[in-house]
């Protein structure tokens, strides 16, 4: 039996409105199908640790935006039951990186057919993560834009990924660069001036910007993307470079890829995992980061 885990508030409600149209599709069908409605954070991981220990779910499909994919990603890492989702959030990475519909109709038909595969996952800080995660300005925007105002306001509209955009112009002129140690497989490197380090599982990155145009979810590796050295101006300039993944060429940007990442800031750095906010980086303990092959799967 297919599982849904719908946060009805993500999107500004879209998860709410997308869950009855499915709700009544799955009713003409004819379809079994089991539903929870999450009431706080953290509940749809609590959720799907559940369900994933028992027999007879075939699937768990998360109805919200990217944050609740994240939780159901974390609560069934290991286990043989698959995550998939019906987007209903702003940015909706984890559905537009996989080639899901974006729309509900094309999304229930996809996780119908319940063809599963098998991805790799990261972890950061001992925390698992499907899409992406970031450290420095990238997780300041997250932050920033998760308890703004106008994310909501831009949800009603549906332009929920535009707030992301707002967050860069405000933080542009704000944040300040760090600096930072890095190791990764072995190889360290010192860097000064550092705004932010995204470390991709998949490509899609803050509602369609591909931060790591390479990343594939079934590659073995993270791929990193180091930003360094810019100037505000010259960052405000390029930043929309990022949406087709032409930034790679920029002298300021560093493209990495490895499997066991240590990152260590000269001050706190803000974290996002999968554009949730992740906690800061201690200072004078590294960040732990490495990828877990096959850890997921996927439908
Ligand atoms: N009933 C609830 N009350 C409060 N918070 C909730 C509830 N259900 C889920 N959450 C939390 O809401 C946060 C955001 O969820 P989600 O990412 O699904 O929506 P969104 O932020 O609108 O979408 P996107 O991440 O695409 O911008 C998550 O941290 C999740 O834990």
């Amino acid at each position: 039996m297919i599982w849904f885990v719908i946060n009805r508030l993500s999107g500004n409600g879209k998860g709410k409105k997308v869950w009855q149209e499915v709700e009544r599709a799955l009713d003409r069908l004819g379809i079994e199908y089991g539903r929870t409605f999450t009431q706080k954070q953290g509940h749809a991981e609590e959720i799907a640790r559940e369900l994933a220990n028992k027999p007879g779910i075939s699937a768990i499909v998360a109805i919200g935006g990217d944050g609740t994919v994240h939780e159901v990603a974390n609560g069934v890492a290991g286990t043989s039951v698959p995550v998939g989702c019906i987007p209903a959030g702003s940015g909706d990475d984890f559905a537009r990186s996989l080639g899901y519909p974006l729309l509900w109709e094309g999304a229930l038909e996809r996780v119908l057919k319940l063809n599963s595969r098998r991805i790799d996952a990261g972890l950061i800080n001992g925390r698992l993560f499907a899409i992406s995660a970031g450290i420095g300005f990238d997780g300041e925007v997250a932050k920033l834009t998760n308890r703004s105002w106008y994310k909501r306001w831009f949800n009603r509209i549906r332009a929920g990924r535009i707030s992301y955009v707002v967050t860069v112009l405000r933080l542009l002129i704000t944040y300040k660069p760090c600096r930072v140690r890095l190791d990764v497989d072995g190889i360290t490197s010192e860097h000064d001036d550092v705004w932010l380090m995204a470390i991709a599982n998949m490509p899609g990155y803050g509602g369609g910007m591909k931060i790591c145009p390479d990343a594939k979810d079934d590659d073995g590796w993270l791929h990193l993307c180091l930003v360094e050295g810019i100037s505000r101006m010259e960052l405000l300039r390029f930043f929309p470079r990022v949406y087709d993944g032409t930034h790679v060429t920029h002298p300021a940007v560093r493209m990495l890829a490895g499997r066991k990442i240590r990152m260590e800031s000269g001050t706190p750095m803000t974290i996002h995992m999968d554009g949730e906010f992740g906690g800061e980086t201690p200072v004078g303990t590294p960040v732990a980061i490495e990828v877990l092959p096959d850890r997921l799967l996927v439908i």
